[in-house]
């Protein structure tokens, strides 16, 4: 009885996920694949029934990880690339996620990162430009605020930049704050779905509890105990590792799990919507053009961003602490490419 059911459920979903991805023909690569986000990511692209194609790029590891993860019963393809192999790696590409960089050690702040990762990163972009132009790219290395803006930078250089093709995954943010919040309220975090604006780093992460049911609920001490939380919710895990790192595990499901959003866009999928971090009008006047806040996903990418909605005087207060300090980190990027 149990050998029967066991069968079948291992039978069902390498049948499902084969005749898919036979539809759609999606090339993902990852940039940074032997990492600790790198690796468990490419993990759980191959189990993505869109993708059909996966190509593992980093400067070290990342052919022994495509080894490794090809042999997981789904129907894409997957190749690793060397060091000297990155243009090979990013041709035909559709959708290029980007975990490459070093990580925080306690006692460090995201942007303390930029000093190493702002070439990295732009060295990527550059070659994304040069050999797939027409990429989605979804940029995770730190500090996403200024990491983006440099893969904007850099693609306006080469005079291939398409606003609707660039995403900083901010997923992370939601998906802590779906998972705090239903730890707060009792419930599942099915049901604490929460949007969460502004940028990737303390002060500008701006989670809109209030427009949650249970959220809307958590006041006084409790929601601004929530909203720390959600706002040094990396340096929680960065600590716990203490020195090997910061988020890894969450941190790939949370980028698959909007890899998949953009997918299913790309794919036709109406009505996907899910913050990230992307050229925005919603604050460009005040020369904020960088913005996480509810984007539409649709077949060539950012179809339609959404605005903030109803706010409390208290998330009012969170956007004006938001504002000045991405202001800054988003000119920072902008002046290292420019
Ligand atoms: N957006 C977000 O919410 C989050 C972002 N991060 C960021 O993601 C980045 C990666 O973190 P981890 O995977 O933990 O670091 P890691 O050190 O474990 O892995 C980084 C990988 O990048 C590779 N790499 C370095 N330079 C490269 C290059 N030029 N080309 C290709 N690969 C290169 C390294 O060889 C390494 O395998 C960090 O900057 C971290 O701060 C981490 C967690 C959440
Ligand atoms: O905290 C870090 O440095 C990594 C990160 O961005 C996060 O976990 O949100």
């Amino acid at each position: 009885m149990f050998a029967r059911s066991a069968a079948r459920i291992l039978a069902a979903p390498s049948t499902r996920l084969f005749s898919a991805s036979a539809v759609n023909q999606i090339k993902v690569a990852v940039l940074g694949a032997g990492g600790g986000i790198g690796q468990p990511l490419s993990l759980l692209l191959k189990n993505d029934p869109l993708v059909t194609s996966l190509s593992l790029y980093d400067i070290r590891g990342a052919p022994g990880v495509a080894a490794d993860v090809s042999h997981v019963d789904t129907g894409s393809e997957v190749k690793g690339y060397a060091a000297d192999q990155l243009d090979q790696a990013l041709e035909g590409v559709k959708v290029v996620v980007i975990p490459a960089g070093v990580p925080r050690k306690p006692g460090m702040t995201r942007d303390d990162l930029f000093n190493t990762n702002a070439s990295i990163v732009r060295d990527l972009a550059a070659a994304v430009g040069r050999v797939s132009p027409d990429a989605h790219i979804l940029v995770i290395s730190n500090p996403v605020n200024s990491t983006v803006p440099i893969v904007a930078g850099t693609l306006e250089k080469a005079g291939v930049f398409n606003p609707r093709h660039l995403f900083g995954v901010t997923t992370l943010d939601v998906v802590r704050s779906a998972r705090f919040l239903g730890q707060v309220a009792g419930v599942s975090p099915k049901e604490t779905r929460v949007t969460v604006v502004g940028g990737h780093s303390g002060p500008t992460i701006v989670p809109l509890l209030s427009q949650n049911p249970y959220g809307k609920k958590v006041t006084g001490e409790a929601l601004a105990a929530l909203v720390h939380r959600i706002q040094y919710g990396g340096d929680e895990v960065v600590k716990a590792k203490d020195g090997a790192g910061s988020a890894t595990l969450s941190m790939a499901y949370a980028g698959a799990k909007f890899a998949n959003a953009l997918l299913r866009g790309l794919s036709g999928e109406k009505g996907v919507i899910t913050p990230t971090f992307v050229k925005n009008p919603l604050y460009a006047d005040q020369g904020i053009d960088f913005f996480a806040s509810n984007v539409e996903l649709g077949l060539d990418g950012v179809e339609k961003i959404h605005p903030i909605g109803e706010i409390t005087a208290e998330e009012q207060k969170l956007l004006e602490a938001c504002l000045p300090e991405l202001k800054k980190n988003i000119e920072k990027g902008k002046a290292f490419v420019a």
